[in-house]
């Protein structure tokens, strides 16, 4: 084969998407979002890439301004990314329309709010605050009563059902808030720290819940946590870092076993862990070294010896 039909070749698989990027139920590809201000830019959003397979119950973590909230929010429909590429079982949420985007948050998405008196509505019970997207959707009133007061039931709520939010605690108004945000059977559920503002027990009351919505209900479930209980027991935990997904952790079932990755998005661009460049001294430029069965990352020594390099 000739240079220039290799060159071609190489720059036709270039432009091609990787093999299975569209394979995710969620599928984020280079996604920036960037707030601008009269004065600051605000890079959230940094080319992240993320793939969330249907059925998955994930986390994702991060330090605070990493921009989890920012990826929540865009997922939901709520706020366009400023380029890249974002599909939500099949929906392109760069080119919704104003109604499909409507139609897109009361069908596709469901979402659970840290605060918990953001989630429902103060006036209305349990039962009514469940039955409500329902409405919009123009179910008949008598499925909606039925299909509420079963999610109440799913969720370990059913004995809320006649109350209003000020009457529930805490964990309880969070429970409920997971059967309002899968009232229309949503195939993913959104939570931004749902369990940020409740004790350890009824976090762990509000994560089943979770954990039901996603087993039982079918929902593919990303939450947005600070809070080890949920982080540690989900099978996938992604980190964010600096508006981009840095490590995933995978665990097996029950939790156990652990085992950090690093991921590397489809430019091969990866970033170390900051406890990997600190122990090897590594910075500026390093020489790589291909092994054959894997890629070694050295210091560069002559960068070192030599200060005026
Ligand atoms: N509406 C906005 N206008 C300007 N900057 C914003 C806006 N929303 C978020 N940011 C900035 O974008 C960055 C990412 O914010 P984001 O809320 O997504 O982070 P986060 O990881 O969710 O943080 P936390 O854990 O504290 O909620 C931060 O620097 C934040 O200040």
């Amino acid at each position: 084969m000739s240079d220039l039909r290799r060159l071609e070749e190489r720059a036709r698989d270039a432009r091609r998407p990787h093999a299975g990027a569209d394979d995710g139920l969620v599928v984020c590809d280079n996604l920036v979002r960037v707030y601008r201000t009269d004065e600051v830019e605000v890079q959230a959003l940094q080319g992240l890439d993320l793939v969330v397979e249907e059925g998955e119950c994930m986390a994702l973590v991060g330090a605070s301004g990493s921009g989890k909230s920012t990826l929540l929010s865009i997922l939901s429909g709520l706020d366009l990314p400023t380029a890249g590429r974002a599909r939500v079982a099949g929906h392109d949420l760069l080119a919704l329309r104003r109604r499909e985007r409507l139609g897109y948050r009361r069908h596709t998405v469901g979402f659970v709010w840290q605060q918990t008196g953001r989630n429902l509505l103060p006036y209305l019970t349990a039962l009514e605050n469940v039955a409500l997207p329902m409405k919009y959707v123009r179910v008949p009133r008598r499925k909606r009563a039925a299909r509420a007061a079963e999610l109440l039931d799913v969720l370990g709520v059913a004995y809320c059902r006649d109350r209003r939010p000020a009457e529930l605690s805490g964990g309880e108004q969070q429970r409920v808030a997971v059967a309002v945000a899968t009232a229309n059977a949503p195939r993913v559920l959104l939570a931004d720290e749902p369990t940020g503002e409740l004790d350890t027990a009824s976090g762990e009351e509000v994560f089943a819940a979770l954990r039901r919505a996603n087993e039982e209900l079918g929902a593919t479930v990303l939450v947005v946590t600070h809070d080890p209980l949920v982080s540690e027991q989900v099978r996938r935990t992604v980190r964010i870092r600096d508006g981009r997904t840095s490590t995933e952790t995978l665990r097996g079932p029950g939790g156990g076993g652990a085992e950090e990755y690093t991921v590397l998005d489809r430019a091969g661009r990866l970033q170390l862990p900051r406890d990997h460049v600190e122990r090897y001294g590594l910075r500026g430029r390093v020489r790589l070294t291909a092994e054959p069965d894997h890629v070694g990352v050295w210091p560069d020594r002559a960068h070192d010896s030599d200060p005026s390099a």
